[in-house]
């Protein structure tokens, strides 16, 4: 198993939790709040470790091992995905639950941060398998999740199907058909319209944002995209129609450059569902070369510390925008923006999805559902106006976007955490 996120670059730390505590600590100084607030917010309120048995296609068992981590509950249920991905770790989910809080406060959701992750390849597993093992998982944090709880859904390798069989284990097990229990549900299940796509729409309203500020015509700008899943290859798509030339993309086994620009629906048509395409070329470049290329927009869609101190010199992008959760390191970050790049954090710019999530929740609860174009308004509205808030804040303090983001995102939480006397 890789040590991704939890290893040392060149003196650097790699641990995505240490560093985003780092991250919690300077934005509550900042605020005001003392120790006990970081004593409070620095690690999830609850960790749930499972081990699930899985019986496999050819009779053996196997057993896994997956992670709950609820953050803090203090404004409202807790929320996140789940992630099936070999490299997963305790403390990687516990760092996407953080994160997921300070999404839900920028967006001003009743929220507080979750996340789930099983440490598996689903790559080399078959559909039935997969199915025994999502069903696992449920039946194993069943009694921690449920719609005023916990409520999960989609993230890396994790899609639909496996959000409609966690809805149907969950509901056998409740005994009572609850659809908002999970969101990034299939249509037909009472998923939102729009919810696919809604990670990259609203990255795509950070980077019409960002190139605003930074004077860019977003029609002609050549855009790298690092990751073609769920939120790289709907982005990649978003940008193409909106006239810029996306000149590389990649995914976890290499990338492709065309400095003309790829043909980005050919792409999309023959990607597996994984988000893999390159396998298909013989004439690929690294994921390394790839953050590097020469571009105005550079849009990390994949996984954790993929610009560190040590590419981020050669960074050649104008504004980055992180898709991805936690895909540049804090130093890495720092450099960034002394370098006069605009970088917009993961919890800026990937908020999209968790915003487009509490729609569906809240549709579930309704019942009544909306249409597509009221839930891109809602969303719109919404990561405008954070975007907005995060950048004054960042100009006005003179700190980076990601120091901002933290302050607006931590704030109401704490102020919550304060009001039910917790500290
Ligand atoms: N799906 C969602 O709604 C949201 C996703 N995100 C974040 O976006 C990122 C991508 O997630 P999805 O697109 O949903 O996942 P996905 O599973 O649909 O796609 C993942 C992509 O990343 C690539 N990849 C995997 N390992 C890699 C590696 N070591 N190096 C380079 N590429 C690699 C895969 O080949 C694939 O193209 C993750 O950081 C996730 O947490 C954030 C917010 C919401
Ligand atoms: O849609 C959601 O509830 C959470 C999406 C997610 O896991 C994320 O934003 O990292």
């Amino acid at each position: 198993m890789s040590n991704r996120t939890n290893t040392k670059n060149q003196g650097e730390s790699l641990n995505v939790l240490t560093q985003t505590q780092m991250v919690i600590k300077e934005a509550l100084n900042k605020l005001g709040y003392g120790d006990e607030m970081y004593e409070l917010l620095k690690e999830p309120l609850r960790v749930l470790t499972v081990r699930i048995p899985v019986r496999m296609d050819d009779g053996t068992t196997r057993v896994f091992t997956g992670y709950r981590a609820q953050h803090n509950d203090a404004v409202g249920p807790t929320k996140g995905g789940i992630r099936f991905h070999p490299d997963v770790t305790e403390d990687e989910v516990k760092a996407l639950a953080l994160w997921m809080s300070l999404k839900c406060g920028i967006a001003q959701l009743p929220y507080g941060g979750g996340k789930g992750g099983i440490i598996c390849d689903p790559r080399e597993m078959s559909f039935r398998e997969l199915e025994r093992l999502s069903r696992g998982y449920v039946r194993a944090i069943s009694q921690v999740v449920g719609p005023t709880k916990d409520i999960p859904a989609p993230d890396v390798f994790t899609n639909s199907q496996i959000m409609a069989w966690m809805m149907d284990e969950y509901s056998r097990i409740r005994e009572f058909d609850s659809p908002g229990f999970i969101t990034g549900k299939p249509l037909v299940l009472g998923g939102s319209l729009g919810r696919d796509a809604a990670t990259a729409r609203g990255v795509t309203i950070a980077i019409q944002e960002a190139a605003k500020v930074k004077g860019i015509e977003l029609k002609g700008a050549r855009v790298v995209v690092q990751g073609f899943g769920n939120a790289g290859g709907y982005l990649a798509k978003f940008m193409h129609d909106a006239g810029a030339i996306v000149i590389g993309i990649s995914d976890a086994y290499g990338g492709l450059h065309d400095p003309n620009g790829l043909d980005i629906d050919y792409l999309l048509d023959r990607r597996d569902s994984f988000g893999t395409v390159t396998k298909l070329y013989k004439n690929t470049i690294s994921n390394e070369e790839l953050l590097e290329l020469d571009c105005d927009i550079l849009v990390p869609a994949a996984i954790e510390n993929q610009i560190t101190s040590k590419n981020a010199p050669h960074i050649k992008a104008k504004i980055v925008v992180e898709a991805a959760n936690g895909p540049t390191t804090f130093e890495a970050t720092k450099i960034l923006t002394e370098r006069g790049v605009l970088l917009v954090p993961d919890v800026l710019g990937n908020a999209g999805g968790v915003i487009v999530s509490y729609f569906e929740w809240v549709q579930n609860n309704q019942g009544l559902y909306w249409t597509e174009d009221e839930v891109d308004r809602r969303l719109k509205e919404i990561l405008v106006k954070a975007f907005n808030t995060i950048y004054e804040t960042a100009r006005a303090r003179k700190i980076d976007m990601r120091l901002a983001a933290y302050m607006v995102g931590v704030r109401r939480m704490a102020e919550a955490c304060q009001l039910r006397g917790w500290v």
